[in-house]
């Protein structure tokens, strides 16, 4: 018998809780997922379904009073509920990062982007503030911030929403972690950005081979990039399978709901082929700032 396929994040049973009027309540709700090493599993579901608390609970990021439990939290056999906190310290940002929704919470208001983008290499590789510097600048330049150099002097507040979103997933890949969490990355934007955004953060991950768990309620850009997709509602995971068992075949009535409000879903194509039509659009973006 063949080995099974070695997981790289394992969750079993997650519970997350915040104390509320009425007692405890239950955010998520004994969730069981698992992704593999390089896989892009899409989290999709309804807004308040548990979609984000479920990535934030992974990445150790629930402040207290909620309170996360699990019978299996398990990153490439690290038990992440019992790590310290100096220990995911180290992790995050180094092995397992997370693109947020909305850049301007996530960014120091106060601090270059440039100087942002250097911390992480000064923090994990302990290089000097120089050597940092030209690294930050470089990857800005990878992830289609024009006049890099120039704008690594910026703050955030300078910046467009677009080239924001370029820093957070230049912050998120800088040490190509193996795992990325990427919490809707692209409502904010307008349309034209998302598809650009959405491809830049794809055709990284082709190049690091980090797994992803891709947060969204649109199951349009599921069908493009998913290995897998798990659907999640009011805190539990209905329904799991990869892109054609639940875009052609769904076995539950929630699922079958969310696609039928989705106007335009066909059939999965390849994933990367519709994005890889925008893969120059950089160029369209410069006009927005
Ligand atoms: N810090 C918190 N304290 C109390 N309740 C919270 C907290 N964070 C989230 N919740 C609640 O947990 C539930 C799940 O929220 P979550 O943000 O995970 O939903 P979601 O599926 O990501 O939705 P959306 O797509 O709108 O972001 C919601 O009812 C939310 O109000």
């Amino acid at each position: 018998m063949n080995a099974p396929e070695p997981e790289l994040l394992v969750v079993r049973n997650l519970v997350t809780t915040f104390p509320s009027d009425k007692g405890e309540f239950r955010a998520v709700d004994g969730v069981d997922l698992s992704i593999r090493h390089g896989e892009v599993v899409c989290l999709v579901g309804e807004s308040g379904s548990g979609k984000s608390v479920t990535g934030f609970s992974i990445m150790g990021l629930i402040d207290k009073p909620g309170k996360v439990t699990a019978d299996t939290l398990s990153f490439d056999g690290l038990d992440l509920l019992g790590i310290s906190e100096a220990g995911f310290d180290r992790l995050r940002g180094r092995r397992i990062a997370m693109v947020f929704q909305e850049p301007m919470t996530a960014l120091n208001p106060g601090r270059t982007v440039g100087n942002q983008i250097a911390e992480v290499f000064r923090v994990h590789e302990r290089i000097g503030a120089r050597q940092a510097w030209e690294r930050a600048v470089e990857l800005m330049d990878q992830v289609g911030i024009r006049e890099a150099a120039k704008r690594a002097n910026a703050f955030p507040h300078e910046l467009s929403g677009g080239m924001r979103q370029r820093v957070m997933i230049a912050i998120a890949f800088a040490m190509k972690p193996d795992l990325i969490i990427a919490d809707e990355p692209t409502t904010a934007l307008d349309v034209t950005l998302q598809a650009q955004v959405l491809e830049l953060l794809f055709s990284i991950q082709a190049q690091t081979g980090s797994a992803v768990l891709f947060i969204t309620h649109d199951l349009g850009v599921v069908a493009e990039i998913a290995d897998r997709v798990v659907v999640m509602r009011q805190g539990a995971i209905v329904e799991q399978g990869d892109v054609e068992q639940i875009f052609f075949n769904p076995a539950d009535p929630y699922t079958r709901a969310l696609l039928a409000a989705v106007p335009d879903v066909d059939a999965p194509r390849d994933p990367r082929r519709r994005l890889s039509a925008v893969a120059h659009a950089d160029t369209m973006e410069a006009g927005h700032d």
